[in-house]
């Protein structure tokens, strides 16, 4: 399976910006990851605007269709508003988004989402799905409201195991029923090093991490 123009680009720019970095990391799940993707450092307008384009390419190529786009507090709200302004900058979409506060505001218009109201077919749009806790919340928020959640967008997706055989993404799409979008994944960030000669050194640790923690992908 070849990378997409706009998968490859998204790998460039984030190794480009050290948003991708490879060495030793430890993560929250205590693994020593052999890759880092950290998108708080789309922290300037023009990787804010970069990282929209990327959301909005993935979205237009599945095709998937939707009416509002969620972000979740607090690094889905900058992502969600990128790729809503991407979608009608570069796809000609004008759609709706909106977010939810993490503190329930009693005061002026209150409420806990800001924004849009949660009505039809609903996108959320994060960074990255760890245990899928953000996501599950989302799609409580998204339904107390009557909405339907229709899919996720993620920029990366480890593809590795929770605590048993499948990811915390897989088991999103199982238990809800929805795909799990992303504009790469590990697979294809392996694909990309093999690909490239400049990043070599680091494949034979992402080729065992992979072996070691990854879900079973065909
Ligand atoms: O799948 P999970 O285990 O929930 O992990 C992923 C979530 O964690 C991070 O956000 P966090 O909840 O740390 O909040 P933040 O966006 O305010 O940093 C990240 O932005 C995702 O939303």
């Amino acid at each position: 399976m070849s990378l997409k123009p706009y998968q490859r680009d998204f790998i460039e720019y984030a190794i480009s910006h050290d948003i991708l970095s490879f060495g030793s990391f430890t993560l929250k799940s205590g693994r020593v990851s052999p890759y880092f993707f950290n998108a708080g450092k789309f922290n300037k307008g023009s990787s804010l605007a970069a990282i929209g384009t990327f959301y909005a390419s993935v979205l237009q190529d599945t095709g998937l269709e939707f009416d509002v786009v969620f972000g979740p507090a607090y690094k889905g709200i900058p992502l969600s508003s990128s790729t809503v302004i991407a979608l009608a900058e570069k796809c000609n979409k004008d759609v709706p988004y909106s977010f939810n506060r993490k503190e329930i505001k009693d005061h002026g218009e209150g409420g806990k989402i800001v924004g849009a109201p949660l009505e039809g077919r609903i996108l959320i749009v994060d960074d990255v799905i760890t245990a899928g806790t953000a996501v599950r919340e989302s799609l409580s928020i998204i339904k107390e409201c009557g909405a339907t959640p229709v899919g996720v967008v993620v920029a990366v997706n480890r593809q590795e195991k929770g605590t048993g055989e499948i990811s915390a993404v897989q088991q999103i799409e199982k238990d809800y029923g929805i795909p799990v979008l992303s504009i790469v994944n590990l697979d294809q960030i392996i694909q990309y090093i093999k690909e490239q000669g400049d990043y070599s050194e680091h494949l034979k640790k992402m080729e065992e991490y992979r072996a070691t923690y990854g879900i079973q992908t065909s």
